[in-house]
């Protein structure tokens, strides 16, 4: 490996800012059709290409190939032996809060379990904060989790819980990333704490009203509800079945915090209504996963092992689900409670180490199928965006090998 150069063509016979990324060891393209080349089965799921070159335009990957075979372009980047791999997706975060809940943390590390009552610190916070504190707090957690080579973004609310707040979250969200989540069905906040069922109707209607009338699916794709058997702060399957079949009639798609607390209704439910991802998946019966499996095809499974991490908790049995056919995903879950860490290398690494996936499966859960909870295509391939990532040494397997190490950054497409 040597260091990344940026030199300009050779022969310069292309002047429509064509970029040709080259020196790649290992890039990942997730691409089926570059799979029949493989016997090892990591490399046929991650679609394999050693030794390749990438031709961007504007953006838009127009070649992949072997270097060997690369046309010329405006531009060369000389990788120097990196490996490449689409850009991580993570599909599941509340990028939109103020506030510290480090003490919350510690306590957990001391026997403290986690209930959902300290969502209610941030609650206050948030709401106590400006728009400008807002949006520069996540614009600077945005910028981490570039660093770290995540290039898209699903971003819940979650922390506002009265209309105005629930719709200034989602505007200040919007302003990042078009993937994103009303939550308002988060927790029932302290003052409706004697009107459960109030709060159920102020989240059915006024604010989903509020929500569709500010921007319908352009400010809102999804709703969602953490759904848990009992009602405690969270909602009970009654609750959530109201509420997740409101947001389906108001336009939303579905999306379900489920099974995190406890064996409970969540995934059920989530895939009867046919939503897009389940999320947390931390306490399965076999039910559930006999319902997941079922729903292949629609309804993502999405693990979040930073919180099983995070919250001293059992970590979901991921080797079960994929190898009963459910679509598994991988998530960082970033949120001030249960997840301060937006590191999907992290994730990559407790999924290897933790819940026994191979390396390979672990990256196409945080690409691949992550993205497709989304309603993305997260190949690399001509056509698509050019969302990519580089990590520092050979391979994919760095990511987990090298647990911890910043090995891994999105790739700065920028004119030079
Ligand atoms: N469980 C629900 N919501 C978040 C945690 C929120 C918090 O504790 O602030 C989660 O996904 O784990
Ligand atoms: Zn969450």
């Amino acid at each position: 490996m040597t260091s990344p150069t940026a030199t300009p063509g050779r022969s310069r016979r292309r002047h429509d800012g064509s970029l040709l990324i080259t020196g790649i060891s290992e890039l990942t393209t997730n691409d089926p059709v570059r799979s029949h080349a493989h016997r090892e089965a990591g490399d046929r799921l991650l679609g394999i290409v050693r030794d390749a070159a990438v031709v961007v335009t504007d953006g838009t990957i127009e070649w992949v190939g072997a270097a060997a075979e690369a046309p010329d372009a405006d531009r060369v980047l000389d990788l120097g032996g990196r490996a490449v791999i689409p850009g991580f997706v993570d599909s599941h975060t509340h990028l939109v809060f103020a506030g510290d809940r480090s003490a919350e943390f510690a306590a957990r590390m001391t026997g403290t379990p986690y209930d959902g009552g300290g969502i209610a610190v941030s609650v206050a916070a948030t709401r106590a904060a400006s728009d400008d504190e807002l949006r520069a707090l996540v614009a600077g957690r945005i910028a981490e989790m570039r660093a770290l080579g995540t290039t898209t973004v699903e971003i819940k609310t979650g922390y506002g819980l009265t209309v105005e707040d629930e719709l200034r979250a989602l505007r200040i969200a919007r302003e990042f990333t078009p993937h994103t989540t009303f939550l308002g069905a988060h927790v029932v906040p302290p003052e409706y704490a004697a009107d459960r069922a109030g709060y159920v109707d102020l989240v059915t209607g006024p604010m989903l009203d509020a929500v569709v009338a500010g921007g319908g699916a352009d400010l809102a794709a999804y709703l969602d509800v953490f759904c848990e058997p009992h009602s405690g702060h969270a909602f009970d399957g009654d609750e959530a079945r109201a509420i997740l079949e409101a947001g389906r009639r108001a336009g939303l798609q579905l999306r379900v915090h489920g099974n995190q607390l406890g064996p409970g209704p969540g995934v059920r439910l989530a895939c009867e209504l046919g939503a897009a991802s389940v999320d947390h998946c931390t306490f399965l019966l076999d039910a559930d996963v006999e319902a997941l499996a079922a729903a292949r095809g629609t309804t993502v499974a999405t693990l979040l092992p930073g919180v099983e991490f995070s919250t001293r908790s059992p970590y979901p049995h991921a080797r079960q689900l994929i190898d009963a056919g459910v679509d598994v995903a991988l998530a960082s879950d970033c949120n001030p409670g249960t997840c301060y860490s937006s590191s999907m290398p992290f994730v990559i690494a407790l999924a290897v180490g933790e819940m026994h996936l191979t390396p390979a499966e672990a990256l196409h859960a945080a690409t691949a199928v992550a993205a497709r909870s989304l309603g993305l295509d997260r190949r690399v391939a001509p056509g698509r965006p050019a969302e990519l990532a580089v990590i520092d040494g050979p391979s994919h397997l760095h990511l987990s090998y090298r647990a911890g190490m910043p090995i891994v950054r999105a790739l700065d497409l920028g004119a030079p």
